[in-house]
C-alpha cells in the first residue's frame, strides 16, 4: 500500500520542492494551501490513509500553528516546517505532540525530510518495547514512540517484558528503565542478552539517577545505549532511530550474505546452516534433491549469457513456488538443491518429478526468442547423518541421470537401487 502525505503549505516555491521530496520518498502527496483547505480534505478522506502531515507553522488562516493542532487532533503524525527559527517558536512547536520540527534553513533539510518520511513508513513494521516501573514515565516514552508510527508495547516489569519479547519477534528495540519492581534494569538487560544478541535486539537503558557508573553498567551488561532522564525530544529520537537502524542494517547484511545475487534464492552457505539445523532435530522423513539444467552451456552459447540469466531466474521462481514448504538453494552455476522433510520418499519423488515435467514444458520467452530446456535430478532419501553425506549420494544419482540421457529423476529405491524415471 502506497501511503499519502498531507502537505499544508502556502508558499509556492516551497510547495514545489516539498512535493518533489515527498515523491522521492515514494509517497503520494495531497496538498492544501491553508487550514481551511486541509479541513475540507479531511471531510472527504480518512485520516488513517495518511502516513503523516507536513505542516507549515504559519499559514494565512493559521498564523500561530493552529494547523498543527488540527492535524494532531485528527490523529495524523505531524512534521512541522517553518522559516521561523526563533527559540520560542521552536519550543512552542516541540511542546506539541509533533514528530519533528524542521527549520527551512538550507537545502539539506529537504534531504532530512525525505529520510524522515521513509523512516515513518518503515516504522509501521518495527516493534519497540518500553519497560519501566513508573507508569507516567513509561507512558510518556510510549506516546513519543507511537507518534513516530512504531508498533509500541509497554511492560511494567521484567517478567511481562520477557513474555512480550517472546510473543513479538518484530520487536527490534527495547527501552528499559533501571527502576523495575522485579529486577534492576541492568540485571534485566543481562538476562535478556542470554537469549537475544545485539544484532537481533537493540537495548537502551534509562534512568533519572545521576550516577556515572550506571551508564557503564548498562553497556557492560549488554545495552547498546544509555539515555539519562530528563531527555529532550530530539535527542530521544536520534538515539531511538540510530539503534533501530543498527538492527536493520545487520539484517540487510545478513540477508545479502545469505542470498544468491542473481536469483534471490538462499545461497549454498545459508542452505547448509538451515538444513543442518533441521537434520539435528531428526525429522522422521527427509529427502534431498540436486537439480541441474541440461546443456545450459548451449543456451548461453546460442542465445547469449543474458538470456541464460533469464532462464536461471525463471527456474528459481518456479522452484520457490513449487517447493514453497521446503528449503531451496542455488548452489552455483546452473545447479540447485532442495531439502524436503516430513514427506515420504514417494511424496518427495512425486514432487520433484512434477517439477521436472514443469521445467520441460516451460517455454522461456524473450522478445522473439522462445526456447525450452530440461533439468536432470538426483534424489536421495537415505538416512545419512550429515548434509554432506546426503549431497554425495544425490550427486551420484544426478551423474547417472545425466549419463542416462538427461531430463529424468534418479533416486535410491527402497532396495537402494538407483532407478530411472521420466523421459
Ligand atoms: N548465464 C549464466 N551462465 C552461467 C552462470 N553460472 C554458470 N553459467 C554457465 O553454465 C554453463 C554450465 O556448463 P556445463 O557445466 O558444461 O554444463 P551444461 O552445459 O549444463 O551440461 P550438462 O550439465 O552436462 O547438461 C557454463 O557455460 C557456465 O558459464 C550464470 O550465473 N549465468
Amino acid at each position: 500500500m502506497k501511503y499519502k502525505i498531507l502537505l499544508i503549505e502556502h508558499d509556492g516555491s516551497s510547495l514545489r520542492v516539498l512535493k518533489r521530496v515527498i515523491g522521492k520518498a515514494n509517497l503520494d502527496v495531497v496538498t492544501a494551501t491553508s487550514l481551511t483547505e486541509a479541513k475540507i480534505i479531511f471531510e472527504h478522506s480518512t485520516p488513517e490513509s495518511f502516513l503523516c502531515a507536513v505542516v507549515d507553522y504559519q499559514l494565512p488562516d493559521a498564523k500561530h500553528g493552529e494547523a498543527i493542532d488540527f492535524a494532531i487532533a485528527s490523529f495524523v503524525p505531524v512534521i512541522v516546517i517553518t522559516s521561523q527559527t526563533e527559540t520560542d517558536v521552536r519550543d512552542r512547536i516541540l511542546s506539541k505532540a509533533v514528530v519533528d520540527y524542521i527549520p527551512k534553513s538550507n537545502a539539506q533539510i529537504y534531504e532530512y525530510l525525505s529520510r524522515l518520511l521513509t523512516r515513518l513508513e518503515k516504522n509501521k513494521r518495527v516493534g519497540v518495547l518500553t519497560v519501566g516501573g513508573n507508569n507516567k514515565s513509561r507512558s510518556a516514552i510510549y506516546s513519543l514512540l507511537t507518534r513516530h508510527n512504531f508498533i509500541t508495547y509497554q511492560a511494567a516489569n521484567a517478567a511481562s517484558a520477557q513474555k512480550l519479547l517472546q510473543a513479538h519477534p518484530h520487536i527490534k528495540l527495547m527501552i528499559t528503565d533501571q527502576a523495575l519492581p522485579d529486577s534492576t534494569g541492568v540485571d534485566f538487560v543481562a538476562n535478556v542478552r542470554k537469549q537475544y544478541n545485539k544484532e537481533q535486539l537493540s537495548i537502551i537503558g534509562t534512568s533519572d539517577k545521576a550516577d556515572p557508573a550506571l551508564l557503564a553498567n548498562f553497556i557492560k551488561s549488554g545495552a547498546n545505549d544509555y539515555l539519562r532522564k530528563p531527555y529532550c525530544h530530539e535527542e530521544f529520537f536520534c538515539r531511538v532511530l540510530q539503534n533501530v537502524e543498527y538492527v536493520e542494517q545487520i539484517e540487510v547484511i545478513k540477508r545479502t550474505a545469505n542470498t544468491d545475487y542473481l536469483t534471490g534464492l538462499p545461497n549454498r552457505r545459508h542452505f547448509f546452516s538451515q538444513v543442518s539445523d533441521i537434520i539435528q532435530r531428526k525429522p522422521e522423513q527427509r529427502s534431498l534433491a540436486l537439480l541441474d539444467l541440461d546443456h545450459f552451456k548451449n543456451i548461453n552459447d546460442t542465445y547469449g549469457h543474458d538470456y541464460g540469466d533469464i532462464v536461471l531466474k525463471e527456474t528459481a521462481k518456479m522452484m520457490k513456488k513449487h517447493f514453497s514448504q521446503d528449503c531451496v538453494s542455488r548452489f552455483g552455476g546452473e545447479e540447485f538443491c532442495v531439502f524436503m522433510h516430513d514427506l515420504t520418499p514417494e511424496q518427495a519423488f512425486e514432487k520433484v518429478e512434477h517439477f521436472r515435467q514443469a521445467v520441460s514444458e516451460r517455454v522461456f520467452k524473450r522478445r522473439t526468442k522462445r526456447i525450452q530446456c530440461s533439468i536432470s535430478i538426483g534424489l536421495t532419501h537415505l538416512e545419512a547423518h550429515t548434509i554432506e553425506d546426503l549431497l554425495c549420494v544425490a550427486d551420484e544419482h544426478l551423474y547417472k541421470a545425466k549419463a542416462k540421457g538427461r531430463n529424468c529423476v534418479i533416486q535410491d529405491t527402497p532396495h537402494k537401487l538407483p532407478k530411472a524415471v521420466g523421459e
